[in-house]
């Protein structure tokens, strides 16, 4: 199953975790939670450890500083009954009561995206849950802000294969432009906390990757799309300057005689069928006709209101080295330099983590805004440090 999480919870009792947060998609359902961190077994000891081994001078007498570990894990949306499965096994929906009434019909779960809405009533008939709706674009900034300003080496920049952490000036955020990839995707104007507005969209995104690639090469799994684009050559089936203009650049316009003239172009100009192209040509040129064309309308955004800093998210992006690079090279080349392209290490969670946050505002106090991430994902992935099922261990600041 794609999000099984069942190992990450193995050491988990219900009553370790708590404060469950869905942002169920189009395409992927995001799950956030917290448990307590394995090996502390008592808040007392949490405290003892931390004040022995961190600086928690910052507190005053009625806080506590607790370690927590902050779940991440996915399932297909398409698949929901894997993760109602999941849910219901792990008894996650009772993890924010005192008092963990199971037969209660007052579970209250935090969620975002469309399928709040479209699965309201199968929560509520399968696990006696209900989702409090969090709008999805203010779930997505309030995750990003979040990340940008909580966790350390959250945002990098990725050109020629070299990923740059960036150091994130608080006082030198705003404005940014936040471009969510998920199946489509959602270009927002981020000016501060919980102030944004979303400026433009397309639905060429990852549902189109991902749905267009199924179709084309037979792939059974987004990864397996992934992977097969890392073999193959674009140059196959995408009609170059160079094959326009004879071998030569069209120097006059900037463009260089290995610039793609257009996607999929060859296609129509020679005598083959899709059988005859072999997969992983199709989905790298496909992986870059939709990279690219991400990339160029989120510089456009970029240049209509002057922002210098664009934030890619959303599940698309993999942490996948190609996407990333052609993404970058696309700001890079029309910007000439002037706006920037950065990923984010937790690129899926957007949403997710803002529903999560959102606890906090209905009077919810033991979220603190000491959250300090230290790095360690429980399980390694081929595409990024921490996407599936992964674990942050953090710090938290509990006001009694
Ligand atoms: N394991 C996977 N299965 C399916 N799609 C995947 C997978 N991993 C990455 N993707 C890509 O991520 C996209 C979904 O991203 P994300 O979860 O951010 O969006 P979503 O919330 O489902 O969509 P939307 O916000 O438009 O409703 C897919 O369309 C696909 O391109
Ligand atoms: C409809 C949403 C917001 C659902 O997440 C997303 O899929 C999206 O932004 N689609 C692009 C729609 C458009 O602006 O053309």
């Amino acid at each position: 199953m794609e999000g099984d999480g069942t190992q990450d919870l193995k050491h988990c009792d219900r009553d370790d975790v708590s404060h469950l947060a869905l942002d169920i998609g189009g395409s992927l359902i995001k799950m956030v939670y917290f448990s307590s961190s394995s090996g502390c077994s008592s808040d007392d000891q949490i405290n003892g450890y931390l004040k022995d081994g961190f600086d928690v001078s910052s507190g005053t007498s009625n806080h506590r500083v607790l370690r927590r570990k902050l779940h991440f894990l996915k399932f297909e949306t398409s698949k929901i009954s894997e993760c109602i499965k999941f849910i219901s096994s792990k008894h996650l929906q009772y993890g924010d009561q005192d008092d963990k009434d199971l037969d209660s019909d007052k579970n209250i779960v935090k969620a975002t995206g469309g399928g709040a809405f479209k699965f309201a009533d199968l929560f509520k008939e399968k696990l006696g849950i209900i989702l409090d709706k969090v709008d999805e674009m203010s779930c997505l900034v309030a995750g990003a802000n979040f990340l940008l300003k909580a966790v350390n080496r959250e945002a990098f920049t990725y050109m020629e294969s070299q990923k740059d952490f960036v150091q994130i000036d608080h006082k030198d955020l705003y404005p940014y432009l936040l471009v969510n990839v998920g199946s489509g995707v959602s270009m927002i104007k981020v000016n501060g906390d919980n102030d944004f507005e979303r400026v433009s969209g397309t639905s060429v995104g990852g549902g189109t990757f991902w749905g267009l690639g199924r179709l084309l090469t037979k792939c059974k799994s987004f990864d397996e799309l992934l992977e097969l684009s890392h073999q193959g050559n674009n140059r196959v089936i995408d009609m170059l300057v160079g094959d326009i203009y004879g071998g030569t650049d069209y120097s006059k316009v900037g463009l260089t005689s290995t610039t793609i003239a257009s996607s999929f172009g060859k296609a129509i100009s020679e005598n083959k069928e899709l059988d005859d192209y072999r997969p992983e040509d199709v989905a790298r040129s496909l992986l870059r006709m939709i990279s690219n064309n991400i990339g160029q309308i989120a510089y456009l955004n970029a240049l209509r209101f002057g922002l210098k800093r664009i934030f890619f998210g959303g599940f698309f992006i993999r942490g996948h080295a190609y996407t990333m690079d052609t993404i970058s090279v696309a700001v890079n080349f029309w910007s000439k330099g002037e706006a920037k392209a950065l990923f984010l290490r937790h690129e899926g969670f957007l949403g997710a983590l803002g529903a999560f946050m959102n606890y906090e505002k209905n009077g919810f106090t033991d979220i603190g805004h000491q959250f300090m991430q230290q790095p360690s994902a429980n399980k390694s992935s081929t595409h990024s440090d921490v996407q599936d099922n992964g674990c942050i261990e953090c710090r938290v600041e509990v006001r009694d």
